[in-house]
């Protein structure tokens, strides 16, 4: 079984640099899709309230029989839920339907402008109080950080971003890398939309293997957190097995290069047009 290396965060818990996203698999599949990658050796696995499949992840977690400690497990806090009381409210609806007294790493899922930062202070008690390991933030563009930590007494673990060879976000990267706040990739593949791209077919030829280990090897290859999705089991394992090759530094170089500022998802400052 491959095993894939942990990440220690700056405050000092650790998390296996590959995981399961969750995001779209249906709540009657989703029992199914995470047995099996705990089967195939994920210990990692990425939710969010939003996903309404939180149920399905704690029954397969709880039946797996893997000691709890052995799992790192995210779920966040959606734009909804925003706000000090409200956020403690929706981190409890949480944790009953994963049926866990505690998570591993709870996230602001977005950064709803003014709000965010009460939204901080209800994740710090959390943290304090011991009902989450690691407290972190997603779509975080490097302004929004900056205001969350001038008020912040407890700095983000991780900030976890869109982030694929189209997208490379430079400057919010650079800005987490200089704050030791750890680089969370989500869609790593592009959501499976250009796994037809000449460069990487050529590099998956090269390296004799697929596009979607290329991809996920070089987001391994700068250190991010990487968390490809997918329900089959075939897939999962293939993802998986990206530890025994090394993309050569002109490879990395030129998917860097494939950036093109494309995003699947919103842009953080207008996710309240969503
Ligand atoms: N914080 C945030 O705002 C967000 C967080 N996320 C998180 O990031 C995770 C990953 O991102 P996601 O958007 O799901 O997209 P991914 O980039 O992980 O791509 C998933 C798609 O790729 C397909 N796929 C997976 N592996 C392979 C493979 N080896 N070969 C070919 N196709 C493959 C999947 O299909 P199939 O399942 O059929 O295999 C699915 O269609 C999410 O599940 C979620 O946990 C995602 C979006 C936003
Ligand atoms: O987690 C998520 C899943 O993907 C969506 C985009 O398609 C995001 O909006 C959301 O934050």
């Amino acid at each position: 079984m491959t095993n894939i290396p942990l990440k220690t965060l700056y405050n000092g818990v650790s998390v296996p640099q590959l995981g399961l996203g969750v995001y779209k698999v249906p709540p009657e599949d989703v029992y199914q899709t995470v047995s099996s990658a705990l089967k195939a050796g994920y210990r990692h696995i990425d939710t969010a309230s939003y996903y309404e499949n939180e149920n399905g992840v704690g029954k397969a977690i709880k039946d797996s029989g893997i000691p709890r400690e052995k799992l790192f497990i995210t779920t966040k806090v959606w734009n909804d839920d925003h706000g000090y009381d409200r956020t403690l409210q929706a981190f409890e609806k949480s944790m009953e339907k994963l049926n866990m007294d505690y998570v591993d790493l709870y996230l602001i899922h977005w950064p709803i402008p003014e709000i965010f930062p009460e939204t901080w202070k209800a994740l710090e008690k959390l943290y304090k109080d011991g009902r989450v390991k690691a407290i972190g933030v997603s779509n975080f563009l490097d302004h929004h950080l900056q205001t969350l930590l001038t008020d912040a007494k407890i700095k983000p673990v991780v900030n976890q971003i869109e982030l694929h060879p189209k997208l490379i976000q430079k400057q919010t990267v650079e800005f987490c890398r200089e704050n030791d706040i750890a680089v969370e990739s989500w869609s790593p593949l592009g959501r499976a939309r250009y796994l037809d791209d000449v460069i990487l077919e050529k590099l998956a030829k090269k390296y004799d293997k697929t596009v979607a280990q290329i991809m996920i090897r070089w987001h391994i290859q700068h250190d991010f957190i990487v968390i490809p999705k997918s329900t089959k089991a075939k897939r999962q394992a293939e993802n998986m097995a990206v530890f025994d090759f090394e993309l050569s530094p002109e490879d990395m170089k030129q998917i860097d290069g494939m950036d093109e500022g494309f995003r699947i998802g919103s842009h953080p400052d207008e996710i309240m047009n969503k």
